[in-house]
């Protein structure tokens, strides 16, 4: 009999995953799937289903490597928001099977693989200025890879809205500067990366400095384009998967722009990195990518040892799964915390219910107490109803708090928390604390596919 599925939340996928353990087998399987063998890595064009109400599509994206024993699929829902929204563009779950047997092995969350391994292929050895496009999750993860890999003498940074490049400049924490406008941002860049949900150019050929390479990882539909016909046609093209950019980009389709190279022809020495040209790296996303990173995550994987570790700090923290992990999406992240709050601390909140409920009825009983005629004598009343039933009420509550969240049989099912020590213990902080920081990733491991 098959074991039931393991769930592995994005907050554990992050924890495990790290570039130096990430970037050689991202390596190893582009360099596999350039070959075309068909043992090694078999993954058809992603398969899109548009979700017209967003402007969006989910995509499915089915990986085979029988040489490995890897079955797997991404569902990646995208969705062009509406401008100022705080919710996530991205949306993605890959599934791990059993190869031999066809069951569901893991689910697991897909949007930090999505943002660690597409920054991962993307690399510039030498470059002094590093411009970005974009101030979004994926702005955010290139930004982290590029900066822990290279010294970059300068790092610009431009978005439409204003106010998000300057929270993007605040949250790189130095070292960054905002631009105005893209021009301004690319002009002399080296390396000029394009990371927006744009459907039309932001990015022209006359900005680009000659022998600068452009890494484009947004406009990912046939009619979408993020760069012009100028730069398109003027760069030597490096895709991920030709049949994917033939197929999904509207860069390379509507331009007629001729594709030199996969990366894993690069990878596997079949064609040079043309260093001295001007260079376009079009970049889609593969499968193959997503199956060799949940490979690495799931449980009995290569970085168990780290998914344990990661299970039982996550139980410790009483971490809310499945939430939006940028403080971008605050906005979702809020409905997320509200709720561990009600449930743990609802009987604290009746505390507080019960001494509004006092005041009231102190309030009354004064009134009463004056009123000519009185045979009540209100303060003493109040004294004995406030001592004996609020406080007595109090800690019942208190000790019904913590027998409800504890690790014993009494903790009713409803209660998700474990015990927690302080009853006061703010899940608040304790959920943005951990939640702050993602997308940073660990220290970077070797690059082999370097432009
Ligand atoms: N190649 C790959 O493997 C992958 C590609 N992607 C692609 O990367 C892109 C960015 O994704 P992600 O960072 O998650 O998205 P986010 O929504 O987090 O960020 C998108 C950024 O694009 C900006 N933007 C949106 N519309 C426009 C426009 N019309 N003109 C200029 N800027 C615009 C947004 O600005 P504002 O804040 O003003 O709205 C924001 O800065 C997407 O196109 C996505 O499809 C994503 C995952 C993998
Ligand atoms: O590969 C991927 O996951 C995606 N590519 C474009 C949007 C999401």
């Amino acid at each position: 009999m098959a074991e039931p599925p393991v769930i592995i939340w994005e907050e554990e996928v992050k924890s495990v995953l790290r570039y130096m353990d990430l970037v050689p087998r991202l390596e190893d399987a582009l360099g596999k799937f350039s070959r075309r063998d068909s043992a090694a890595v078999l993954q058809p064009v992603r398969t899109a289903v548009p979700l017209q109400k967003h402007s969006g599509f989910m995509g499915l994206m089915p990986t085979y490597m029988e040489n490995d024993g890897v079955l797997s699929t991404k569902f990646v829902c995208y969705y062009n928001r509406e401008r100022g929204s705080t919710l996530p563009a991205v949306q993605a779950t890959v599934v791990l099977l059993d190869p031999e047997l066809g069951n569901v092995k893991a689910v697991m969350g897909g949007e930090v693989i999505t943002a660690m391994r597409t920054a991962a292929l993307l690399m510039a050895p030498g470059a002094e200025v590093l411009a970005i496009l974009g101030t979004g999750r994926q702005a955010l993860s290139h930004f982290n890879v590029f900066t822990e890999m290279f010294s970059f003498k300068e790092v610009r940074v431009w978005s439409r809205t204003k106010e998000e490049v300057a929270r993007f400049v605040r949250s790189a924490g130095g070292g960054v500067r905002g631009c105005g406008s893209a021009e301004e941002a690319v002009r002399g860049a080296d390396v000029i990366v394009t990371v927006t949900r744009s459907t039309e150019p932001v990015l022209f050929g006359q900005w680009v400095k000659a022998g600068a390479h452009v890494a484009a990882v947004g406009a990912c539909r046939p009619d979408w384009r993020e760069l012009d016909d100028v730069l398109m046609q003027s760069a030597v093209v490096y895709v991920d998967s030709r049949e994917g950019a033939l197929s999904e980009s509207g860069d390379v389709i509507l331009s007629g722009a001729e594709v030199f190279a996969e990366l894993g022809d690069v990878i596997n020495g079949t064609k040079p990195a043309e260093r001295e040209k001007t260079t376009v790296f079009k970049s889609l996303g593969m499968g193959v990518e997503d199956a060799v990173s949940a490979q690495l995550a799931h449980p009995g994987g290569f970085l168990d040892h780290r998914l344990k570790a990661a299970r039982s700090q996550s139980r410790t923290l009483q971490v809310q799964h499945g939430a939006h992990q940028d403080d971008r999406h605050r906005g979702a992240v809020m409905s997320d915390l509200f709720n561990p709050l009600q449930q743990e601390h609802g009987d604290w909140i009746s505390v507080h219910g019960m001494a509004a409920a006092f005041l009231l009825e102190y309030n009354a009983i004064k009134k009463l107490s004056n009123k000519p005629g009185k045979r009540l004598c209100g303060s003493h009343y109040i004294t004995v109803h406030f001592l004996l039933t609020f406080w007595l009420g109090a800690v019942t509550e208190l000790i019904t708090t913590l027998t409800a969240s504890s690790n014993t049989v009494f903790r009713p099912r409803c209660v998700r928390a474990e015990h927690s020590r302080t009853v006061l213990r703010s899940v608040t902080v304790c959920s943005r604390g951990v939640r702050s920081g993602v997308g940073t990733p660990g220290p970077p491991g070797p690059v082999s596919c370097n432009f």
